[in-house]
């Protein structure tokens, strides 16, 4: 009789293929044995009884602001963290900017990465930065293990990241290019939005309807189109971040045809809010891209269930509620939305029980591609030698998000109030229960 460490007993075991009853079996943070149909034979240190729950492989947040170090009074490793774990996240990718240093060197890099060791209760990964002043340090950053690359196409709100220009795209991109790695983008036009800003400004108007007028879908198309050509040119593999619409993902989808190598990821807040949301709330609910029309966040979901959408990140970017409140000018203030803990929360509500998404799909967009996208090894699916790294949810149980209930250093997000179907109860990294029953139980 085989010992391990824990057994996770008749689950509804989902993967990117099936949903099966069965047991997982843990041992030394991996999973050992999925048996489907008659239990697992052996004994465990722990065993947690998963009847009526569902285990699906943590989510891998493609996408977060942790901001630490320097930005530590915005958010940080160890609540960031903990508001993933609460989430039924297991890993995160924290993006290059918004902490000061921003990783855009291996030093920087070397600072961020023993702060997560110390301090993050999940897995942590980085993206290195692309900025026009750092071409010759991509490959520093490459070899000590950044996931990948991003940069900004429009201003990044951040002033010690500045955002590409087209001749530092090229640069940055052939590099990238040669060291098989690829680049995730911010797209929405510079022109475009610096002058529509200007102008919606010069004429008071201040409202969140301008706002989003100022950013239009236009102003991401252009700058999606041009970063295809870069990409076809330089041969520098591509990721687009958080896409709001249709044409942008459409785009993307004919590249792909074509041949290019190119993904897209969306983002919960673009299928789940609306300018309404923007109006009402203000700038809490202030992103860039902004929200879009309801129609818009219907094309999204019709995306995302004909296959058309590879990854769904949070954009988690929180800032104090000092930076997001007023209802007034909508430019003024924090653009960027706090839902790294509601990721799994909005898809399973907005998209299983209201839109039929599969579960399946679900994990899907949110595990199995972010590890076949970003070459994670041995995550990103429930079976034999991955690693345990898991999230055990109950779909029967609703429950209304309150500000108590979120681990972010500021409690606040547009989604408080809502109320979602499905809640996450235990999650496991590396097999260690980090989350149970609304506690953190990690470090
Ligand atoms: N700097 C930063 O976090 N920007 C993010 N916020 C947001 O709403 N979109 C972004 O790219
Ligand atoms: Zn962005």
């Amino acid at each position: 009789m085989t010992n391990y460490d824990l057994i996770i007993k008749n689950g509804q075991i989902v993967t990117a293929d099936a949903v099966v009853q069965g047991d997982v079996a843990i041992k030394d943070g991996k999973i050992k044995e999925v048996s489907v149909g008659k239990p697992i034979e052996g004994s465990a240190a722990k065993e947690i009884n998963a009847e009526g729950h569902h285990i699906l492989p943590g989510l891998i947040d493609t996408h977060v602001h942790f901001n630490e170090p320097g930005r530590t009074e915005w958010e940080g490793l160890e609540t960031g963290s903990r508001s993933l774990a609460a989430g039924g996240a297991t890993t995160f990718f924290d993006m290059p900017l918004n902490s000061t240093p921003p990783t855009i060197n291996k030093e920087n890099l070397e600072i961020k990465s023993s702060l997560a060791a110390e301090k993050s209760i999940v897995n942590p990964r980085f993206w290195g930065g692309l900025v026009p002043e750092n071409i010759d340090d991509l490959r520093g950053l490459h070899e000590n293990g950044v996931i990948g690359f991003k940069a900004f196409m429009s201003p990044s709100g951040i002033d010690d990241f500045n955002n590409v220009d087209d001749e530092s795209i090229y640069k940055g991109m052939k590099e990238i290019a040669s060291l098989g790695s690829l680049l995730a983008v911010h797209a929405e036009s510079t022109v475009m939005c610096d002058q529509l800003a200007k102008e919606k400004i010069s004429q008071g108007k201040v409202s969140a309807r301008d706002f989003v007028e100022s950013r239009p879908i236009i102003s991401e198309v252009e700058a999606v189109r041009r970063i295809l050509s870069y990409a076809e040119v330089t041969g520098c593999k591509l990721h687009v971040v958080h896409a709001s619409s249709r044409r942008v993902v459409q785009l993307i989808n004919e590249a792909k045809e074509s041949g290019l190598d190119v993904t897209v990821e969306t983002c919960p807040h673009y299928l789940s809010l609306t300018v309404k949301d923007l109006e009402e709330k203000g700038v809490l609910a202030k992103c860039a891209p902004p929200l879009r029309d309801e129609d818009e966040v219907e094309n999204l979901w019709a995306a995302v269930a004909n296959g058309e959408i590879d990854v769904i990140g949070s954009d988690h970017s929180p800032a104090p509620a000092s930076m997001k409140e007023g209802k007034g000018n909508i430019f003024e203030g924090w653009g960027g939305i706090s839902g790294a803990q509601s990721n799994l929360n909005i898809l399973l509500t907005e998209g299983h029980f209201k839109r039929k998404i599969p579960l399946e799909k679900i994990v899907e967009l949110t595990s199995t591609n972010p590890a076949k996208v970003f070459r994670l090894e041995n995550k990103g699916t429930i079976a034999p030698d991955y690693d345990a790294d898991l999230t055990i949810v109950n779909l029967n149980e609703s429950f209304e998000l309150k500000a108590e209930d979120l681990f972010y250093r500021h409690k606040h997000s547009p989604y408080v109030g809502m109320t979602f179907q499905g809640k996450v109860k235990t999650t496991i990294v590396g097999g260690k229960v980090v989350f149970e029953n609304g506690e953190i139980m990690g470090k």
